[in-house]
């Protein structure tokens, strides 16, 4: 077996305080609330030139910028079966249905997701394909694999692992 390493980010700043309303068991549709979620971040590989997996300071920036975008907003799925999320006709306002429940946000405070669910795994696994394409992470061949966790509340996180294509 040969050895691998990782490099991995987790910090204070690297948490974003956000509301979500997610489904469950078919229609079971949760109320609106927030969550304080927590970004933690590794990248496995092998040693580069540098004697690194992967510069941290790289990984901490990629996620921060990532953290900032979704942090004080409602995340919405635009890939729900049976959430739907719109856009008012002049852009200012966003409105979530779902059966005979409605919810009307600014458009500035909503962060509208390509998810067909706002879950902790699906969330992971959409800031894990963020962070590959900021991280170029497809063009570094000592990399082997990404992996996101995502924690919702104390104790209780998602993780995904992605695997990285060049080696
Ligand atoms: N594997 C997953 N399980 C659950 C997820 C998830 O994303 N992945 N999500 C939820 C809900 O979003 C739920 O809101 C979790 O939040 P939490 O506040 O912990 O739920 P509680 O109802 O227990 O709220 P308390 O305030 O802690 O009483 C559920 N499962």
């Amino acid at each position: 077996m040969t050895e691998t390493f990782e490099a991995c980010v987790t910090k204070d700043s690297l948490v974003f305080s956000a509301a979500h309303f997610i489904t469950f068991n078919g229609n079971i549709c949760e109320r609106l609330h927030g969550h304080n979620w927590r970004l933690d971040v590794s990248i496995a590989g092998h040693l580069d030139e540098n004697h690194y997996v992967f510069d941290f300071i790289a990984m901490r920036d990629a996620c921060q910028s990532i953290v900032n975008e979704l942090d004080h907003k409602v995340l919405l799925p635009d890939r729900h079966d049976s959430i739907t999320v719109q856009t008012s006709d002049d852009g200012r306002e966003v409105t979530a249905r779902f059966e005979e429940r409605r919810w009307v946000f600014p458009v500035e405070d909503c962060a509208i997701l390509p998810l067909e669910n706002t879950t902790a795994e699906l969330i992971a696994r959409l800031i894990g394909q963020q962070l590959m394409t900021a991280l170029d992470l497809a063009s570094v061949r000592n990399v082997t694999s990404l992996k996101v966790s995502v924690e919702e509340n104390f104790g209780q996180w998602a993780t995904v692992t992605l695997p990285v294509g060049a080696v």
